[in-house]
């Protein structure tokens, strides 16, 4: 079952610079920095009541993060669904013959198991799906 948004990604080149913006015009509260190895990203989560902005920074040249922007500039790179069973929601789509990224969880920020789902399945928009 799809909950929620749970989060937008944002691809940033600087989290510290970037998170100021929401801290001091907007008044917003943010979470510890994590790095998040797999990924290749440091992020830190905008809080914003039961859902979040998550700013991603490339942790070096290499990865999704740091193609994106080389591609695309900084900028919305994903929406992350918030699901209570991603094995399952996962094999549904699977079985529904969408192009998944990840076929099987990893692990996002905050220990919670994602995967992402291509977006030339989604007209366009990168989804990530996240259980807590
Ligand atoms: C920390 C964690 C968490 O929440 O806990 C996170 O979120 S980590 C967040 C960062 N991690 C990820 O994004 C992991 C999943 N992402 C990936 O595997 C990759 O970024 C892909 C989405 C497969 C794109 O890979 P790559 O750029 O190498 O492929 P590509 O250049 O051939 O792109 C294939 C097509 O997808 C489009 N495309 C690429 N990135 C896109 C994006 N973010 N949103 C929408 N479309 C996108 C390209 O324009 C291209 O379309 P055309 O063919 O029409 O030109
Ligand atoms: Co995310």
């Amino acid at each position: 079952m799809i909950e929620k948004i749970d989060h937008i990604g944002i691809a940033v080149s600087n989290i510290q610079d970037a998170a100021k913006f929401y801290t001091e015009a907007l008044g917003l509260k943010v979470s510890e920095i994590e790095t998040v190895e797999e990924q290749k990203v440091k992020t830190v989560g905008i809080l914003l009541g039961d859902t979040r902005i998550e700013l991603l920074e490339p942790l070096g040249a290499e990865g999704p993060i740091a193609k994106f922007i080389e591609k695309r500039g900084e900028g919305i790179q994903h929406i992350a669904l918030k699901v209570d069973d991603i094995k399952a929601q996962l094999d549904d789509l699977k079985q529904k013959g969408i192009r998944l990224i990840d076929e099987e969880p990893k692990m996002g920020a905050g220990g919670a198991k994602i995967a992402f789902i291509h977006p030339k399945s989604t007209n366009g928009i990168l989804i990530e799906l996240c259980e807590r």
